[in-house]
């Protein structure tokens, strides 16, 4: 799957030229792409307005970010234990010397030297007084206060889980899944054929074989299992024994219902741990289960092998045995999120880019590039219409640091803490309040929608593997009370902006209109989610794709139905 960014999309994009609407003649022109800037520059005297410019689980940039900090923490924590143990080990090695010169000077002569009362009662004290201070010393544990220092930082600090570390793993599983990434590459640090330079253990392949089988995903469990073996192989410093992999392995062979490969893996991890107690076990289980099927098949006159010889005894990974059937939409989503595009030619010929002067003349002066990147429904891409410093604001007002301060409404008075849904009417600094209220302004004027019945800005931050399932943005029939509280009607249109470029995956896709659109820093995403007749357009049904690499930051503006009476006008027509 190619990764995007600006010029590609420039470069790849169905159409070839741009179309300026109604700028200077009134008529449509069409100009190439490089030239389009030279008018703009030239003629208006102008510079185009491009502006100044992700379940409980660790699936946000931001939080995993936080875990770097606690990781800090835990560096700084380890090393100053390691210093006291080292301290430690120091003093008692100068101590164990000490009692070693009395040995020393005592050989040659006992008596002489205890005669010497000093060396008596030095003799004495050394097993005594200072005996008790060893003693104190050896079972002083600066470790238990590292530990119990690391417990209450927990408290204070982010600290994943268990069930964290099974939520990466399935992440990371997706992601191989969605985008067919391939396991060597995988564990190489390759991602699509781009180096990351990080390079997986074979414990940490084992570490993602054990929690795929957690899940009951035996097709990735086996791939992990299998890598785990070879990156072992290469190892010089083994960091898992290969009895637990084979362990691990068997037991996917015998939920697959391999018992003969169940028997050889079982096998394998004998050779390298003779006395498994529960290997042994399972030994003599497999060996009487293939011999009651052997004299069953022979009772019957058939060949002893069956159907599930298995002479290599390898482990083999079927994706039968992955968990729950994909349906065709998410094999549809799948595909789109890999870039594999479903329009054709003929279709692509017909979309098309051009400016626009939104509804508002003054965009005359600064008229935004327009993508029509499909027809019906209309979606549109918007180009460069957030600038960075904006883009700026509305990550600060939507950091964790932000959400943890309380904020006062300046309509309500009250204090309330601010979260991912950026309000207009909390208190913001000027600076932060202006660029909020010229959001608002451009999108009104783009759209020639009605703003104010629009929902609170809406910032979503995906990690690895953050991902939005298929959905639609307006509320069904059957959950029409849905926006009933807001008074404002169901979610007649949708603005989606992108505020950062993704380095791979993270598409948008349109599963039943076969479109992926990658996001592009600064530009955004526009349709309307109803009919005229206010029936919900299923076709605009959505999806954002897993991140695979890098970040992914959006806002949304859900813009409702009350107000935009004149503005979209209701038809009975269930076609527009
Ligand atoms: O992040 C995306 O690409 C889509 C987000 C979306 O559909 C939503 O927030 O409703
Ligand atoms: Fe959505």
């Amino acid at each position: 799957m190619p990764s995007r960014n600006s010029i590609d999309n420039i470069l790849n994009h169905p159409c070839l030229f741009w179309r300026t609407h109604i700028m200077f003649s009134g008529h449509q022109m069409r100009v190439p792409n490089c030239v389009w800037a030279t008018i703009l520059v030239s003629f208006l005297a102008l510079p185009f307005q491009g502006l100044a410019g992700d379940d409980g689980i660790f699936t946000s940039n931001s939080d995993l970010q936080g875990l770097l900090t606690t990781e800090a923490e835990l560096v700084k924590g380890l090393q100053h234990y390691i210093q006291q143990e080292e301290q430690k080990i120091l003093k008692l090695k100068q101590i164990a010397k000490s009692y070693e010169e009395i040995q020393i000077h005592a050989q040659d002569d006992k008596e002489t030297y205890v005669g010497n009362p000093l060396n008596s009662y030095l003799l004495i004290k050394k097993m005594t007084s200072d005996w008790t201070d060893v003693k104190e010393m050896i079972s002083a544990n600066p470790g238990e206060d590292f530990l119990q220092n690391i417990t209450t930082q927990k408290e204070v600090f982010k600290w994943p889980s268990d069930q964290d570390l099974n939520g990466a793993a399935v992440a990371l599983v997706r992601l191989q899944s969605t985008y067919k990434l391939d396991t060597d590459d995988l564990a190489h640090g390759q991602l699509n054929g781009k180096s990351y330079g990080t390079k997986l253990s074979a414990h940490d392949c084992f570490e993602l074989g054990r929690q795929s089988y957690n899940v009951g995903d035996h097709y990735h469990s086996i791939l992990w299992m299998n890598q785990a073996l070879k990156r072992l192989e290469e190892e010089e410093n083994k960091t898992v024994d290969a009895g637990d992999v084979y362990e691990y392995l068997a037991f996917s062979a015998y939920v697959q219902g391999n018992i003969r490969r169940a028997l050889r893996l079982t096998n394998k991890l004998l050779e390298v741990q003779p006395g498994h107690t529960r290997a042994m076990g399972n030994k003599v289980y497999y060996e009487s289960t293939l011999q009651t099927e052997n004299d069953a098949k022979f009772k019957r006159g058939e060949d002893g092998l069956g159907e599930f010889d298995d002479p290599e005894g390898v482990a083999i990974a079927e994706e039968s045995d992955s968990p729950g059937q994909k349906t065709p939409e998410k094999t549809n989503y799948e595909k789109l999120c890999r870039g594999e595009n479903e329009l054709t030619e003929a279709y692509k010929a017909k979309l098309f880019c051009q400016y626009t002067t939104g509804q508002n003349p003054y965009l005359i002066y600064q008229p935004y590039k327009e993508e029509v990147v499909h027809l019906k429904p209309k979606i549109i891409i918007y180009h460069e219409v957030l600038g960075d410093n904006e883009i700026n604001t509305i990550k600060t007002l939507s950091t964790p640091r932000f959400k943890r301060a309380t904020v006062q409404n300046y309509k309500t008075g009250e204090l309330e803490t601010a979260n991912y849904r950026i309000s207009k009417t909390a208190w913001l600094k000027r600076e932060e309040h202006n660029d909020i209220e010229r959001i608002y302004q451009r999108v009104g004027d783009i759209t020639g929608l009605n703003m104010d019945t629009s929902e609170e800005l809406q910032v979503s931050n995906y990690g690895m593997g953050g991902h939005y399932e298929p959905h639609f943005d307006f509320a069904r029939r059957e959950e029409e009370h849905a926006f009933k509280s807001l008074g404002t009607g169901n979610r007649i249109a949708t603005w989606l902006f992108y505020e950062s470029d993704v380095d791979q995956g993270g598409a948008t896709v349109f599963p039943q209109l076969g479109i992926g659109l990658w996001p592009k820093k600064g530009s955004a995403v526009f349709w309307y989610n109803l009919h005229r007749n206010g029936e919900g357009d299923e076709m605009t049904r959505h999806a954002a794709c897993p991140v695979l690499a890098g970040t992914k930051w959006v806002s949304n503006f859900w813009l409702h139905e009350r107000g935009q009476e004149f503005i979209r006008p209701c038809t009975t027509s269930p076609f527009e």
